[in-house]
């Protein structure tokens, strides 16, 4: 049976005293899927992406990474495994005086000396691969534009340029495309896919578009009130399931105990072919 890349155990965020954002998950991910993770406002969603690489430290439970338990680990031993997970922002998190190739030599950063990046000493191969992931994703004209004089969705794309320069073995995007009108979002979320799936990566995203879930996801999570609600093949996410998710007709869910929660069946490794979608 194929290993998962990383395995969430029974994990649990309470904000304060009684903010239960997340209220006992429990997932496995293979290597290659493509996730989307959606759900009402307010579910957990950003709460749970953002519990996987720690920039939100776990009340209770395990984050097995890559054969690490996140949830343990701190100082130097975290930023080693945080810098094998890229991430990708909804707001892009570039500087926005520095131009486009040296944001996207950013993601190479826990990986060179610091004395060598502040003289831009980046090596000969990155900066190759920079110009490379540019063109991919339509940008080798802007590469030497200041990162705030380019568009939301240009802007984006030069994010996820920078998080696969990082060379991770698993992407987490929370809210990808939410700043973006449709047409730039349909682009970055087909080049996130495209690329993903290129390089074999795992890729984690946090979407409110159930449409964009169903067109790019080999496999759907839906998260309500800190639990797992829907976890399945995007062909299993039919209209009545997602009316009941989002209108809070609660009758087929089970939203009590963990041990209730999947009321999809548990999927099987190998069913989640890589390159799979539903178009
Ligand atoms: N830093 C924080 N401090 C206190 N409460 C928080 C914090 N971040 C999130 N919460 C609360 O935790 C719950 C889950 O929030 P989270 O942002 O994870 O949901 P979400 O599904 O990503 O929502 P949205 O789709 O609106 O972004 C909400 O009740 C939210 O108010």
């Amino acid at each position: 049976m194929m290993k998962p890349l990383l395995s969430i155990k029974n994990l649990v965020k309470v904000y304060g005293k009684e903010t239960r954002a997340l209220n006992g998950i429990t997932l496995d991910f293979f290597p290659g899927e493509f996730i989307v993770i959606i759900g009402p406002s307010g579910a957990g969603k950003s709460t749970f992406i953002r519990s996987i690489n720690r920039l939100v430290d776990p009340t209770k439970g395990e984050i097995i990474f890559d054969g690490q338990h996140m949830e343990k680990l701190s100082g130097r031993k975290l930023r080693k495994e945080r810098s094998k997970i890229g991430m990708i922002f909804q707001h892009y998190n570039l500087v926005g005086r520095t131009n486009v190739i040296k944001n996207v030599l950013h993601g190479q950063l826990s990986n060179i000396p610091l004395y060598k990046s502040l003289l831009g000493l980046y090596h000969h191969e990155d900066k190759k691969e920079a110009v490379e992931l540019l063109k991919k994703v339509g940008l080798e004209d802007q590469i030497y534009k200041r990162a705030d004089e380019l568009s939301g969705g240009q802007m984006q794309r030069v994010g996820i340029c920078r998080a696969i320069l990082q060379r991770p073995k698993l992407l987490l995007a929370d809210e990808p495309i939410a700043s973006l009108d449709p047409l730039s979002a349909n682009i970055v979320m087909q080049q996130l896919h495209t690329i993903s799936q290129e390089k074999k990566l795992t890729c984690i995203v946090n979407l409110h578009q159930v449409d964009y879930a169903k067109k790019y996801a080999t496999r759907i999570i839906e998260i309500k009130k800190g639990l797992v609600v829907f976890d399945g093949a995007p062909s299993q996410l039919t209209d009545s399931i997602i009316k009941d998710i989002y209108e809070g007709k609660e009758s087929q869910m089970k939203l009590k105990g963990e041990s209730e929660t999947h009321f999809v069946e548990k999927r099987q490794p190998k069913q989640l072919a890589v390159g799979q979608n539903n178009e």
